[in-house]
């Protein structure tokens, strides 16, 4: 007869004592009992025996799955499916050898697993089971109640025998059931739990704040969110199992689908924080070409996305399918589709790992050719001589509104998208304005930075970057009324120094101002300088007009040069 498997750690044990191990394989109790008393008993005895403990895992037709030497945690578990939204169908009953009620671990086992439920049962001195301890998982959304479990009070194998587990399942299956059909119908988007890692910045807070605009941008609803202190980073869950276990245990209760991460996840790092989870796992670079991918218009930015998205995933392809799974799954319409797996335009990502190499070639010779256009552009409307003024700012700064008041055209259709998303402008746009003193010029509204962008996408926009080297004078943008307007205007100019135009003459626009204090724009005035507008207010915007003319003295003294030159000749 063959011995089936008796899983965990059965080294120097007799024969003999795995075959008994082994035989538990047929033993049978009554469907929805949590154990008869004559299986407590064998199960007692033979922990006695070895001296160590043993867990079983039992169906809900009371037969036995699997018989493993170990506490709760080391069990021989069936793999779990995702997004499970009833309980496993299963329960763990196991011995105590030592005595001793449930431990925290057995309880997260029983969470993180969905078991039916968890018992152990204390071996008594002479070998017989004493008192059997028995907990299951409490329905979801009782946020506030302090733990995701109930423990019962010890009871005799006897007494547990009586217990009706089957209907206790059922209630509770019916119960996560019907909140999730709840809240449901009240959904608007995905739900997340953001993630930012705090290891001893000033301004984690501020990017903390940060990743729950971009979450919102990208269509997602934050359910929660936390800072995360932690001065040394764990290698593969960054922040360590307990913590994801209490993060587990809040989605679980908050019915969150992914949780986001506002640090760059290495592949490993996605997969592991993946599976301790059961959680859809995203980064704040996924988050960003995600927004991107929403928010391209036209053939080049849809270019530079999609080859952006390609970048990133490539190596996140190794060692998985052939498919790109990650991405995959929900198809890559820029409207549909699920946060992290969207695509630019019709191009769908889902595609052979060998076939990515080929269209990452594509669109780079793609973007050239763009480029080659886009250069000759700029070459006839040098020699037109009107000065360019180029309009630069962090993401949502009000860059697009200022430069619609600016240029009248806040009439349909030539008003230039604001909204209060980030990255709502992507594609530069140029529109005629004037200036006293100075006559007719170009404002130029582009694409808004942040802070850390993420490599693969500065790389693919770095031309349309460059070409705001081409102004004469940069009109900065900063967003007063947030608190980390400092921070943010650094940011910008340490982007402008690496695009090597940070030289440029520059005026501040203080934006924002009707939105900000007179205290806080004293000081943001002292500290940056600058000219304090209303974009939407129109207020201010005279003032900024005559910074901006002095700013082109210089280009107007030069044309005045050229000007009395071929007068005299
Ligand atoms: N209170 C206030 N809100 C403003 C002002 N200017 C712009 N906003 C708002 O700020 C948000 C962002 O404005 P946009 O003009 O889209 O900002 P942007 O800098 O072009 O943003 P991106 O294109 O996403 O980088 C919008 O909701 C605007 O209505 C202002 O002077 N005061
Ligand atoms: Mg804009």
């Amino acid at each position: 007869m063959t011995i089936e498997k008796v899983h965990g750690n059965t080294s120097g044990l007799k024969t003999a004592q795995v075959k008994q191990l082994s035989n538990l394989y047929r033993r049978r109790i009554e469907p929805g009992v949590v154990t008869s008393p004559e299986l407590a008993r064998n199960l007692s005895e033979l922990s006695h025996d070895i001296r160590r403990e043993i867990s079983v895992l039992i169906d809900r037709r009371g037969r036995v799955l699997s018989v493993s030497v170990a506490d709760a945690k080391g069990t021989e578990l069936p793999t779990q499916r995702l997004g499970e939204t009833r309980l496993s169908g299963y329960h763990l009953l196991h011995t105590h050898p030592k005595g001793g009620g449930l431990s925290k671990s057995d309880l997260s086992t029983l969470f993180l697993n969905r078991l039916d439920a968890v018992a152990a049962i204390e071996v008594r001195s002479d070998g017989l089971p004493g008192n059997v301890h028995l907990a299951h998982l409490t329905p979801p959304g009782t946020t506030g109640e302090e733990e995701d479990w109930r423990v019962y009070p010890p009871q005799s194998p006897y007494e547990i025998e009586d217990f009706d587990l089957g209907a206790q399942v059922t209630a509770l299956e019916q119960e996560i059931a019907r909140a999730r059909t709840l809240r449901e119908s009240r959904k608007d988007g995905e739900r997340a739990i953001l993630v930012q890692i705090d290891t001893g910045e000033f301004d984690a807070e501020d990017r903390l704040q940060e990743l729950s605009e971009l979450a919102r941008t990208a269509g997602a609803e934050v359910v929660y969110k936390e800072l995360v202190f932690r001065r040394h980073l764990k290698p593969g869950t960054l922040v360590g199992k307990g913590k994801l276990e209490e993060l587990t245990s809040k989605a679980y209760h908050l019915d969150a689908d992914m949780i986001v991460f506002g640090q760059e996840l290495s592949p490993a790092q996605a997969r592991e924080i993946e599976e301790a989870t059961s959680l859809k796992v995203i980064d704040r670079t996924q988050l960003i070409l995600d927004i991107f991918a929403l928010h391209a218009q036209g053939v080049e930015s849809r270019l530079q996305v999609e080859l952006a998205q390609l970048r990133y995933m490539k190596p996140r392809l190794l060692g998985q399918g052939t498919k790109l799974s990650r991405i995959g799954a929900s198809g890559g319409s820029a409207a549909g589709g699920a946060i992290g797996t969207r695509g630019p335009g019709e191009t769908k990502l889902e595609m052979d790992r060998r076939l990515i190499n080929d269209r990452i070639a594509f669109l780079e010779k793609q973007l050239e050719g763009v480029a080659v256009r886009r250069e000759e552009r700029r070459k006839r409307r040098s020699r037109n001589d009107v000065p360019v003024i180029s309009i630069v700012g962090y993401t949502n700064a009000g860059k697009s509104t200022l430069l619609n008041a600016f240029t009248h055209a806040a009439e349909e259709p030539r008003k230039v998208l604001a909204e209060n998303k980030l990255f709502a402008t992507l594609r530069p746009t140029s529109r005629q304005g004037f200036i006293d003193g100075v006559g007719p010029v170009v404002f130029t509204d582009t694409v808004g930075f942040i802070r850390d962008l993420p490599t693969d996408l500065a790389r693919a926009f770095r031309s349309t970057l460059e070409e705001i080297g081409d102004a004469d004078v940069l009109l900065h943008v900063v967003d007063v009324a947030n608190p980390a307007a400092d921070a943010r205007h650094e940011s910008v100019q340490r982007i402008l120094r690496e695009l090597e135009i940070g030289e440029l003459p520059t005026v501040v626009a203080l934006n924002k101002a009707d939105a900000a204090s007179a205290d806080v724009l004293e000081r943001e005035r002292d500290r940056m300088g600058g000219v304090p507008v209303s974009a939407k207010k129109e207020q201010g915007l005279d003032e900024l007009k005559r910074a901006l003319r002095d700013a082109l003295m210089p280009y107007v003294a030069q044309v005045e040069q050229v000007q009395r030159a071929e007068l005299l000749n």
